[in-house]
C-alpha cells in the first residue's frame, strides 16, 4: 500500500537545509496495511472512478485513511446537541456553531503532522507530468525513479482524467503513456480514441510551443520545428536591457533558462523502436516529409489562448532564418558556446540555492545529465523527483511546487484562532507555530528548501507569526519562544523591499521590466507571464502584514511602514474595477481577488462608511450572491476576465 512520509529523506544526493522539514512524498510498501485497508483504498478507487466526470476533484482519500489509522480517535465523533439536527432556535445557536466549530478542529487536527504542516495535495496542471515522464526516460532513469506501481498510478491517473478538448494534455498524456508501457491499443479504447482526436484535428505538428519542446527532447518532432529559443539573451547587459531574460517573471525565466540550453545544444534523446512508432501514430504524413518551418507556427484552436501578434511572428522568422544559422557558424559560434556556459552556470545557481527542488521543475534535471550523465547534480535532481509527485484516489499526478505547507500552515493558524477556542486546540497551534518559525528566511510558499520567498506568503507568514505571539504562552507553547523581533523585523524588511513605485507588490520579485514584453509572450496557453506583475492580492496582503506589526511594534520603521500601506492602498484602489470587484489571479476569481481587496482596505483603515471603494465591492458581493446564500463562482471567470 502507499504510504505518505513526511518530514524525512535518506537519498543518494538529497540537500536540505532544514532537516527535510515540511517535505511530503509517497512511498510503496508491498506489506503494508490489512485486507480491509486495502479493501477500502480499492473502493475509493473505483469510486472515484465511476463518478469522474461528475466529480473531477479526489479528496485526499488515501492520505485520509493513513491518518485516521495512524491517529486512533481521529475517526471519533463528536456528537452535536439535538438543537443542531432540530430547528436551531435563537438561544441555541451560539452552542450549535460552538459544537460546529469543535468538530471542524478536532477533525482538522487530526490531519496536522508532528512538525505542525498539514500535507496536501496541490496537483492541478496535467501538462507538468509527461514533462517528467519524458525528462526520465531521455535520462535513462524511468524504470529506477518510476517502479511498476508508480507507473500504474500514473496510468490511472492519466486514464481517469481523460477528456478530448486540448492537444497538449492529450498529446503530451498519450506520449506519456507510452513511455509508461502501454500499447497503442490499451485501455479499452482510451488509446485509440486520444490518437483519432490529435490525428483529427491535424496531427502532433498542431502541438503548442511548451508541447513542441518536450517532444523534440524525446525525439519525436524536429528542432527545427521549434521557434528558437537563443541562450544568447542571456548575454546582454541587464542593466539597460529591458529584454533580458533576468528582467522576465522567475517562473517563465526559470523555464525559458534550460529550454535554452537543451535548444542550444539540440538535444534528442536515444533513438529507440518506441520513438520510431510514435513517429507514425501522430503525424498524418510520414515524419520525413513534414514540413518543419511550416509547424512552427501551428497550434490548435482550443489550444490558443494567446494568439501571437504578428510582430513576434516577424521576430522569430528573422531569428530562425538570419541570426540562429549565424550563430551555429564560425565565429559567431564562440558567443554560443559562451552562452551556454553561462546557462549552465545559471542552472547550477537555481539547483543549488533551490536544494534542486527548482521553481521550473524537471528541465534542469535533463540539462545537468545533458552536461555530465555521471554529475553529482543529475543524481541530487533525481533525488528530488518524489517531492513532485502525490498519490490519491484518482492516481499518481506530479504537482505545480512541492506542496503549499507554509501557506496552508498561515492560513489554517488564522482561521484556528478565529473561532475563538484556542484553549481547547492549543497543541495544534504549538506545532502549527513551529512550523512557522522553523520555515522562515522570508516565508516561502512550500518549504524552507524551495528557497524562493514570494512577498504574500511572507506577509501571511508575519501575520500568523504576530497573532501567535499575542497568544498566552501557555496555549501556544512555552517552550517555544515566539520569533525574535529581529526575525520579525526581517520580515518586515523583505515585504518593504518588494513594492513597487505604484504601490503594489508582484508575486516573488520587484516587477523589472515592461508589460509589452508579452508581445513576445511564446506560450500560446498562458497569458500574462512574461513579468512579474502587481497583484491585489500580495498588496493586501503586505498591507495586512504590516498594519499588525506596526500595532505590536510601533518602534521599528514606522513612517516607512505608514508611508508603504498608504501607497498599497492607492494601488489597490487604482486597480479596481468599474463593478466593484478585483479581479484575482491567484484563486478563483473576482470573489477571491474581492475579497482581499476589502481585507487590504480595512487593514489601511477605511471602513464601509468612509470609503466608497468598499461599499462599490460590497455592492459587487452582494450582487452575486447565490440562491443558496453562498458564493461561488467558475474557473471560467479567470479565462473571460467577467465572472461567471
Ligand atoms: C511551467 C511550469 C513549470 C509551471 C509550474 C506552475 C507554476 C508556474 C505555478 C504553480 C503554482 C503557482 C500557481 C503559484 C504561484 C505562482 C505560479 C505557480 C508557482 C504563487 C506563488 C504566486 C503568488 C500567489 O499569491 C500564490 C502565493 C497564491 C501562488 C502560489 C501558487
Amino acid at each position: 500500500m502507499w504510504k505518505l512520509k513526511v518530514s524525512q529523506g535518506n537519498e543518494h544526493g538529497l540537500k536540505s537545509s532544514n532537516n527535510n522539514i515540511g517535505r511530503q512524498y509517497w512511498e510503496f510498501d508491498p506489506d503494508l496495511g490489512t485486507p480491509q485497508d486495502r479493501a477500502r483504498v480499492e473502493l475509493a478507487r473505483n469510486h472515484f472512478t465511476d463518478n469522474r466526470f461528475r466529480t473531477k476533484q479526489s479528496s485526499d482519500l488515501l492520505m485520509r485513511f493513513q491518518f485516521a489509522r495512524e491517529n486512533s480517535s481521529a475517526g471519533d465523533e463528536i456528537k452535536l446537541p439535538a438543537a443542531a439536527a432540530a430547528k436551531v432556535n435563537a438561544s441555541g445557536i451560539e452552542e450549535t456553531v460552538k459544537v460546529t466549530l469543535r468538530k471542524a478542529l478536532r477533525f482538522y487536527s487530526t490531519l496536522q503532522t508532528e512538525d505542525g504542516f498539514w500535507p496536501a495535495d496541490y496537483g492541478g496542471p496535467l501538462f507538468l507530468l509527461p514533462g517528467m515522464v519524458i525528462g526520465l526516460f531521455v535520462t535513462g532513469a524511468l524504470d529506477i525513479i518510476l517502479p511498476s506501481q508508480h507507473r500504474q498510478e500514473i496510468r490511472s491517473y492519466l486514464y481517469n482524467h481523460q477528456l478530448d478538448n486540448l492537444i497538449p494534455p492529450t498529446a503530451l498524456s498519450y506520449v506519456t503513456l507510452r513511455l509508461l508501457g502501454e500499447a497503442k491499443d490499451d485501455g479499452d479504447g482510451a488509446m485509440e480514441n486520444a490518437r483519432n482526436w490529435i490525428l483529427n484535428h491535424g496531427g502532433v505538428t498542431f502541438i503548442p510551443s511548451w508541447g513542441k519542446m518536450w517532444l523534440s527532447v524525446l525525439g519525436i518532432y524536429e528542432w527545427d520545428g521549434n521557434n528558437p529559443l537563443l541562450p544568447e539573451l542571456w548575454l546582454l547587459p541587464y542593466c539597460l536591457n529591458p529584454i533580458h531574460p533576468g528582467r522576465m517573471w522567475c517562473h517563465s525565466r526559470m523555464v525559458y533558462l534550460p529550454m535554452s540550453f537543451l535548444y542550444a545544444n539540440k538535444f534528442v534523446g536515444p533513438i529507440t523502436s518506441l520513438v520510431l512508432s510514435l513517429r507514425r501514430e501522430l503525424y498524418l504524413l510520414p515524419y520525413h516529409l513534414v514540413d518543419w518551418n511550416e509547424t512552427r507556427y501551428l497550434c490548435a484552436k482550443e489550444d490558443l489562448y494567446y494568439p501571437h501578434p504578428i510582430i513576434q511572428d516577424l521576430l522569430w522568422e528573422c531569428l530562425e532564418k538570419v541570426v540562429e544559422p549565424a550563430l551555429q557558424k564560425w565565429p559567431f559560434s564562440k558567443i554560443r558556446k559562451k552562452a551556454v556556459d553561462v546557462v549552465m552556470q545559471h542552472i547550477h545557481y537555481e539547483d543549488e540555492s533551490t536544494n534542486y527542488l527548482c521553481i521550473g521543475p524537471v528541465l534542469n534535471m535533463v540539462c545537468c545529465w545533458v552536461e555530465d550523465p555521471n554529475s553529482e547534480a543529475y543524481k541530487c535532481h533525481l533525488s528530488r523527483v518524489k517531492d513532485y509527485l502525490w498519490v490519491a484516489e484518482d492516481g499518481m499526478k506530479m504537482q505545480g511546487y512541492n506542496g503549499s505547507q507554509l501557506w496552508d500552515v498561515a492560513f489554517s493558524v488564522q482561521a484556528i484562532l478565529a473561532t475563538d477556542l484556542v484553549d481547547e486546540y492549543g497543541s495544534m497551534l504549538k506545532k502549527a507555530h513551529c512550523f512557522i518559525r522553523n520555515t522562515q528566511g522570508g516565508w516561502p510558499f512550500s518549504t524552507p528548501d524551495n528557497g524562493w520567498i514570494v512577498s504574500d506568503c511572507t506577509a501571511e507568514g508575519l501575520k500568523a507569526a504576530l497573532l501567535l505571539s499575542t497568544m498566552p504562552c501557555d496555549v501556544v507553547g512555552e517552550e517555544i519562544i515566539a520569533l525574535a523581533p529581529d526575525r520579525l523585523h526581517e520580515a518586515v524588511n523583505v515585504i518593504l523591499s518588494l513594492q513597487n513605485n505604484n504601490g503594489g507588490f508582484a508575486s516573488y520579485e520587484l516587477t523589472r521590466s515592461y508589460a509589452w514584453l508579452e508581445m513576445f509572450n511564446p506560450a500560446e496557453l498562458f497569458g500574462d507571464i512574461m513579468i512579474d506583475y502587481q497583484y491585489v492580492e500580495c498588496t493586501s496582503a503586505a498591507i495586512q502584514g504590516l498594519k499588525l506589526f506596526r500595532k505590536l511594534h510601533p518602534s521599528y520603521r514606522s513612517k516607512e511602514i505608514e508611508a508603504c500601506i498608504s501607497k498599497g492602498i492607492n494601488f489597490i484602489q487604482s486597480i479596481q474595477r468599474p463593478d466593484g470587484s478585483w479581479y484575482g489571479s491567484w484563486g478563483v476569481c473576482f470573489v477571491y481577488g474581492t475579497w482581499f481587496g476589502i481585507k487590504g482596505l480595512v487593514a489601511g483603515g477605511r471602513t464601509y462608511h468612509d470609503c466608497d471603494s468598499i461599499r462599490k465591492a460590497c455592492d459587487f458581493l452582494l450582487s452575486k450572491q447565490l440562491q443558496s446564500g453562498g458564493w461561488g463562482e467558475s474557473y471560467l471567470s479567470s479565462q473571460n476576465k467577467v465572472l461567471f
